[in-house]
């Protein structure tokens, strides 16, 4: 039976980084951001469906979607974020669910779900094992406002929509803290393979 780990976080908290680590160690990775793209590529039936609710502005001249636009809608009001779920999750977990189903077919042992909404979108009771990568906030900010070039505001913003960092670590089965420098996280995620490994989780 493939057993399925989710990995999970908040908004730069480290996750990408703890997947490309386990897919370098050759887990298969399905990433949930990377899927939400493919489904918003231009012309989709999932971008269809952004247009209708958000209209034509969060689009591109190019027609293809435009993120920044789309998330200074959302993160600045729960109720448009609520509307962005309510269209994209079940879009998103058919897509999983197809690529779970895949990896369960050729018996491969384990698959890790990389998804920032893990909890929130209920995929926690299909894991196996959850592991959330956590960062102190002042970290937190610091990383996502280099990243991706936001204002203290803007960064302050996305983590705010977000369950907290301190509620998914209560929630958590495993925690993997990357408050420290990379070479901490990379000991912690090798101590994670060797555990995979020898069959201890
Ligand atoms: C709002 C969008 C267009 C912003 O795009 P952008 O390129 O700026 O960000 P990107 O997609 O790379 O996401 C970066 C991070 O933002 C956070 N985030 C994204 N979507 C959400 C959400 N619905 N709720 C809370 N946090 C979110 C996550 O931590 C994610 O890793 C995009 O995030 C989106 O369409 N999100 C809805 C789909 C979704 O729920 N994705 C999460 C995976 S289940
Ligand atoms: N230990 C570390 N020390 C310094 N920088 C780090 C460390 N870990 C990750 N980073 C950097 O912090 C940023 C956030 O990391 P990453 O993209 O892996 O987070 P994420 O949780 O996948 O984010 P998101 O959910 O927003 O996509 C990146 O720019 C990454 O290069």
């Amino acid at each position: 039976m493939t057993k399925i780990i989710g990995l999970t976080g908040g908004i730069a908290s480290g996750k990408s980084t703890v997947s490309n680590l386990l897919r370098l160690s050759g887990y298969p990775i399905i990433d949930a951001d990377q899927i939400t793209r493919q489904l918003q590529a231009a012309h989709s039936k999932g971008l269809e469906q952004l247009i209708t609710v958000f209209g034509k502005q969060i689009l591109n001249p190019d027609q293809t979607l435009n993120r920044q636009v789309l998330g200074s809608f959302v993160f600045n009001d729960q109720k448009k974020l609520n509307k962005l779920n309510m269209v994209m999750q079940p879009l998103i977990y058919d897509e999983i669910w197809r690529q779970i189903k895949h990896y369960q077919k050729q018996h491969i042992p384990y698959v890790i779900l990389d998804i920032p909404l893990l909890f929130e979108a209920n995929y926690a009771n299909d894991c196996d094992l959850v592991i959330v990568v956590a960062v102190d906030r002042q970290t937190q900010l610091q990383r996502l406002m280099q990243r991706n070039d936001y204002s203290q505001f803007e960064a302050e913003q996305r983590i705010n929509s977000q369950m907290s960092l301190a509620k998914k670590k209560r929630l958590a089965d495993i925690v993997i803290d990357n408050s420290g420098n990379r070479d901490e996280l990379k000991r912690q995620v090798a101590n994670l393979i060797d555990q995979m490994h020898h069959h201890k989780l």
